[in-house]
């Protein structure tokens, strides 16, 4: 029964799972707690006393293994949607005894090989026992190569203790049995050694304190599938029952945002006589036995959780229509080399806040060029140079509405047939005394007169990427050189970021050219590792001689000291552009205008993960090169260690002029 109804919510997180202990009727376990309210077991799948070396010396091979049910008594359907098997603890592949290693690896195939025959979608691997998992890790890449698709989740405590100084900077210094543990650090030496394989994921152990924020950002860019929480780590409200701290909420209501499913482990810790959670009724599920009301155990500590789900704001509804979009790479446009198509334009038009953002700019524009005494004098020229279906056009004629002034407008396009929309909606709108159409290239255009204000919006996500500067270095040929362009400027920004979802769509392709292309996505799955920093800035007009449009900037991030460790898997990018003085439109997270929603992020990948130990900075590199018929962006890091320096000459990603 899934934990309560959020609008637009369809992910896993909705479904709660429960930690259970080997019993071999499963149907019986899987009966009573779908009925207590859970929605899947977390099951041992054999029964843990079972060691293979003493089954081994059953010469005859005569007694069957102990495994919990079989298929016949659970359909695989059954199996496949309410258990996720959970794999022996006592199986320990990195031990120095030799017949418990061997044992282990043994057993760990076995069991995953009868979890693969039951159709399970995933299973729960013992936590690394801190220190080396060379073994450990081997033996599950072994098993990723051969299963289908089954998932396995590796148990890992969310746990991280506070180094000491002399410690800060040592990555190394991950012990179990001294002073400083960071869980993260099993975990990643575990997927580097499985190669990031895409059916590895993690199962955090969430212990009643937690580490602090950064460090816990850092697994939202992780493949985390589930969240085990522990009984114990609930707190007492004043009447008795099960909370969380605050803390652990936010977490909470983190991961169900990220999709992450919580298990609930355990016993009963809290005394409960009356039921219930406070303020919240006894539910339809609860089992009647004989006429008395059996509660699960366990229902209070589930009901609390679905209290946190509950809570949750619904998703807004741009969100719910963007949810297919998150991290999923796309290619940017080329608005420039290929003319775009009237459903992309129309996506664009429903973006009300970009448009009353340029309404705004020109208004003040207009305002500071034209002095009300001189209103119904003065007759401004603007041109929109990218016009597109008209969309600017419309925000700068209620402009001049708007402030009173008077305007002559061209609106310039060199798509032909956005240009054939252009005619219709200067007909449809009775306009053809006030806007002009001008079917050209902005570059090449011979302009009758000289614009007093230049209106485009030919940006990218990374503001420069869509060649803006260029075309506008074109069409400043015809502005006054005391002309106005909005925008004004635009400014790059990014910032590393944790993103292994990203890294292993790239991964997916088998091939250098999508590693060394900018991409734009939707980011959710993401960790956002430092703040963004500024890369490239363009002014408009930009009339002087020595101008060029070839960038380079060289960047330091520092991401702080308590995240620890962490994995840079590349660089989102965003872009803020000053429409005119104080109104500015972008999506750099800090400043983003509000409910704008034209632009995702860009993502500049890396070939190879960067592991970041705790305080070391990440120096990376940026260029933006420009030949006669292209532009196309370069990127190395050169700190904490050097990667190859991406996408030379542009020989795999560029945008034609
Ligand atoms: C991002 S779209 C914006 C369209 C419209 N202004 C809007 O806001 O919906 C950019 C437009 O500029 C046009 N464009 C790009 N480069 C151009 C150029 N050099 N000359 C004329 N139009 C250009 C494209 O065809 C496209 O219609």
């Amino acid at each position: 029964m899934p934990l309560g109804q959020r609008a637009g919510d369809k992910s896993d997180s909705r479904y709660c799972g429960v930690e259970t202990d080997f019993d071999d009727d499963v149907p019986r376990v899987l009966s009573d707690n779908l009925s207590g309210g859970f929605d899947f077991l977390v099951a041992p799948l054999i029964d843990p006393s079972y060691r293979p070396s003493l089954s081994k010396r059953d010469v005859n091979g005569s007694s069957a293994i102990p495994f919990a049910s079989s298929d016949l008594l659970l359909s695989p359907s059954q199996w496949s949607s309410h258990v996720v098997g959970k794999i022996s603890s006592w199986i320990d592949l990195d031990s120095e005894d030799e017949e418990l290693r061997m044992d282990s690896e043994f057993a760990l195939k076995q069991e995953i090989a009868w979890a693969s025959h039951l159709s399970l979608q995933a299973c729960l691997l013992p936590p690394p026992r801190g220190g080396s998992c060379g073994n450990y890790a081997r033996c599950v890449n072994q098993i990723l190569q051969g299963i289908n698709n089954m998932q396995l989740w590796l148990r890992v405590p969310l746990e991280k203790s506070e180094p000491m100084d002399e410690e800060t900077s040592d990555a190394t210094c991950n012990r179990s049995n001294g002073r400083f543990i960071d869980s993260w650090e099993w975990w990643n030496s575990f997927r580097l050694l499985c190669e990031h394989h895409s059916q590895l994921f993690v199962a955090l152990d969430i212990l009643s304190s937690l580490p602090s924020s950064n460090s816990l950002g850092r697994w939202f860019g992780e493949p985390v599938r589930a969240a085990i929480i522990h009984t114990d780590s609930f707190l007492t409200n004043a009447r008795g029952f099960p909370c969380l701290s605050k803390r652990h909420q936010k977490l909470v209501t983190g991961l169900f945002n990220h999709s992450v499913q919580i298990v609930i482990s355990g016993s009963l810790v809290h005394d409960i006589s009356q039921g219930g959670i406070e303020g919240v009724p006894i539910s339809n599920s609860d089992i009647h036995f004989e006429g008395t009301l059996i509660r699960h155990s366990l229902r209070p500590y589930l009901d609390y959780i679905a209290h946190l789900y509950q809570c949750m704001d619904p998703l807004p509804e741009q969100e719910r229509f963007e949810l297919g979009y998150r991290d999923f790479l796309q290619s940017p446009l080329q608005p420039l080399m290929d003319n775009l198509e009237a459903q992309t334009y129309e996506t664009f038009e429903k973006d009300a806040v970009k448009y009353s953002q340029y309404q705004r700019a020109v208004c003040k524009a207009l305002l500071d060029r034209v002095p009300d005494e001189m209103s119904s004098t003065t007759r401004m020229v603007l041109m929109v140079v990218g016009a597109g279906r008209g969309p600017l056009v419309r925000a700068s004629l209620q402009a001049a509405e708007e402030t009173g002034r008077k305007l002559k407008v061209y609106a310039v396009e060199k798509n032909p047939n956005a240009v054939v929309t252009l005619h219709s909606l200067i007909k449809l709108e009775g306009w053809e005394d006030m806007v002009t159409i001008i079917s050209s290239d902005m570059r090449s255009w011979d302009a009758p007169e000289k614009a007093d204000i230049l209106v485009s919006e030919l940006l990218g996500s990374f503001g420069d990427n869509e060649l803006s500067p260029e075309c506008l270095d074109g069409a400043q040929r015809f502005l006054k050189p005391d002309g106005i362009s909005i925008p004004s400027s635009y400014t790059s920004f990014i910032q590393p970021v944790t993103a292994s979802k990203l890294y292993n769509d790239v991964k997916l392709h088998r091939d250098l050219a999508h590693f060394e292309t900018a991409y734009v996505v939707k980011l959710h799955r993401v960790a956002r590792l430092a703040p963004s920093q500024q890369v490239f800035t363009f002014d408009h007009p930009e009339f002087s001689d020595k101008k060029s449009n070839q960038r380079y900037k060289k960047l330091r991030f520092k991401i702080p000291a308590d995240t620890g460790s962490a994995m840079v898997h590349g660089f989102a990018g965003y872009f803020d552009a000053t429409l005119y003085k104080d109104v500015h439109l972008g999506i750099e997270p800090t400043t983003a205008t509000p409910n704008m929603f034209s632009w995702f992020p860009i993502f500049f990948p890396l070939r190879r993960p960067l592991c970041v130990p705790t305080g070391s900075p990440v120096e990376v590199h940026l260029w933006r090169c420009c030949s006669p018929t292209k532009v196309w962006y370069e990127w190395c890091v050169t700190e904490p260690s050097p990667l190859p320096l991406h996408n030379s000459n542009g020989r795999s990603y560029w945008v034609g002029l």
